[in-house]
């Protein structure tokens, strides 16, 4: 079975969050177990690009409005990735650095849908699933059943895993000339709320859709930015499918990323000494309890609460607690963290920006991981944090609530609240410090979390029954 998976971002090619490291492991273990899955993405002017050997195998033109564009598909020799992979080049256009965020950006993907389709249509390949990954692909599907263009692929059912539905490409009805010739009739199957808007419209045309944990599925009729009417009467098609992690990239005892490695019968000792290191370079105590956040700077990962939180917990608990920070996102969130670390120096320290290095290192140093999302389409950090032995703090939201048991129930774990306040974030830091204080519980909840299994495989098989299920 042939499948195409169709995504703006690939770890390591190109990634900026988490659908990367999904597209990057997926496929490989859906090849393991049996399919030929590849995947194809923008071409992003990028270390991978430059360190690794491409070959051109089509080059053709396809017009985005009026403009006849050239692009080339470029496919990665080795497949040492455990999956083909294809770059979509665009001279001036899918050839940069960053992969979002530019003013053109309505036009790089569009043209990168339409490359796509074009190559397989006039090379004659027919995948057995195209699958899509959120609202940049969001057209694909529109397009196979639609335009006029691509009628040769219109028996191809079509997947669509929603990574995050807050975001919806959504663009105005005066763009509409960037598509394929349509018939007039069906431009209900674009349009949202009086615009052309890709996730909606990959919702309605697709044959199947799935979110990232069952969860997330019941909670985008609640909330979805505007689409909740939409998933609710689409429901039928909808399927909640956890993801996995890659355990060969996430792996404490191999990953060369780590000063350190440590399996789960050295854990003590192991993340002891990534602790020391980690604090030694940000001022921090190694006797107190470290707490991490990694992640955007947004609201819907609840980073606008941590200041007030941090501060709050520093004067509660004194020298009893640390705080470190990794990540990037909206300016003023990023300015009172800057702040509270001049303020507390000896208690919370911040790193502004993308480091993968050294999210690696937290995730094994940290005693425990902050996430206080909004929403949490699934969440790959707090699985990441199990397998690293260190305790995750979550709201209780998407995929949170799927993978994390409070370790007050039955065979818990970690540490669960249930709203998004500043309230419920403290009473949780509180718990955290008393439970550092418990040693042995701590030894047992680090034992248990890093023998859970949140690997790929029992993900991917339900793809593959879902694909399955589509093509019989
Ligand atoms: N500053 C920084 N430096 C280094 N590494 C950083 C970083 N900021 C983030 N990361 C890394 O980026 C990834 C983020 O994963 P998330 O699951 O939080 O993704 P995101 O919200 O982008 O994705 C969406 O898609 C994924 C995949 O489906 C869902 O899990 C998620 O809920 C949904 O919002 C992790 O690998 C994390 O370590």
């Amino acid at each position: 079975m042939k499948v195409y998976h169709l995504s703006a971002e690939c770890y390591p090619v190109a990634k900026v969050g988490g659908l990367a490291d999904v597209v990057g492991a997926l496929p490989k273990y859906q090849n393991q177990a049996g399919l030929q899955a590849a995947v194809i993405m923008p071409f992003y002017n990028r270390r991978f690009v430059h360190e690794n050997l491409f070959e051109m195998v089509f080059q053709g033109t396809t017009l985005l409005g009026t403009r006849r564009i050239y692009f080339e598909i470029l496919k990665e020799q080795t497949n040492k990735l455990g999956f083909e992979l294809y770059l979509i080049k665009i001279p001036g256009l899918l050839d940069r650095e960053n992969i979002y965020s530019y003013p053109d950006e309505l036009d790089q993907f569009m043209a990168f849908q339409l490359c796509f389709l074009d190559w397989i249509n006039w090379s004659g390949q027919t995948p057995d699933i195209v699958h899509c990954h959120d609202h940049h692909t969001g057209l694909v599907p529109f397009l196979m059943y639609h335009s006029n263009l691509y009628k040769r692929l219109a028996h191809i059912p079509t997947i669509f895993t929603i990574h995050n539905g807050q975001y919806h490409g959504a663009f105005g009805w005066d763009r509409l000339g960037l598509l394929p010739e349509i018939d007039f009739y069906k431009t209900g199957l674009l349009d949202w709320n009086g615009g052309i808007n890709p996730l909606a419209s990959a919702v309605k045309c697709c044959w199947r859709y799935t979110t990232v944990s069952p969860s997330y599925l019941h909670e985008l009729s609640i909330s979805s930015n505007g689409l909740e009417y939409l998933f609710y009467i689409e429901r039928q098609k909808g399927g909640g499918i956890l993801n996995g992690i890659d355990t060969d990239v996430w792996d404490p005892s191999t990953d060369p990323m780590l000063p350190v490695h440590f399996k789960s019968a050295t854990a003590g000792k192991g993340k002891q000494q990534n602790k020391q290191l980690l604090c030694e370079r940000f001022g921090l105590s190694t006797t107190r309890p470290l707490i991490a956040f990694i992640g955007r700077l947004v609201t819907e990962k609840g980073a606008d609460l941590l200041p007030a939180a941090v501060e709050r917990s520093i004067k509660e608990h004194g020298d009893k607690v640390n705080f470190l920070i990794l990540g990037a996102g909206d300016s003023p969130t990023e300015m009172s963290l800057n702040l509270l670390k001049q303020l507390y120096p000896y208690n919370c320290n911040v790193f502004l920006g993308y480091d993968e290095a050294l999210a690696h290192l937290i995730y094994a140093g940290a005693d425990f991981l902050l996430m206080p999302s909004r929403v949490e389409p699934c969440g790959l950090n707090q699985m990441y944090a199990m397998r690293y032995g260190t305790v995750p703090i979550v709201r209780s939201t998407g995929g949170l609530r799927d993978t994390v048991i409070d370790f007050g129930e039955e065979n818990g774990y970690g540490i669960r609240f249930e709203q998004v306040s500043v309230d419920d974030i403290c009473v949780s830091v509180t718990r955290a410090v008393l439970l550092y204080q418990d040693s042995k519980n701590m030894q047992l909840l680090r034992k248990r979390m890093m023998g859970l299994d949140f690997s790929w495989e029992r993900s991917a098989d339900e793809y593959i029954h879902l694909y399955q299920s589509l093509i019989s």
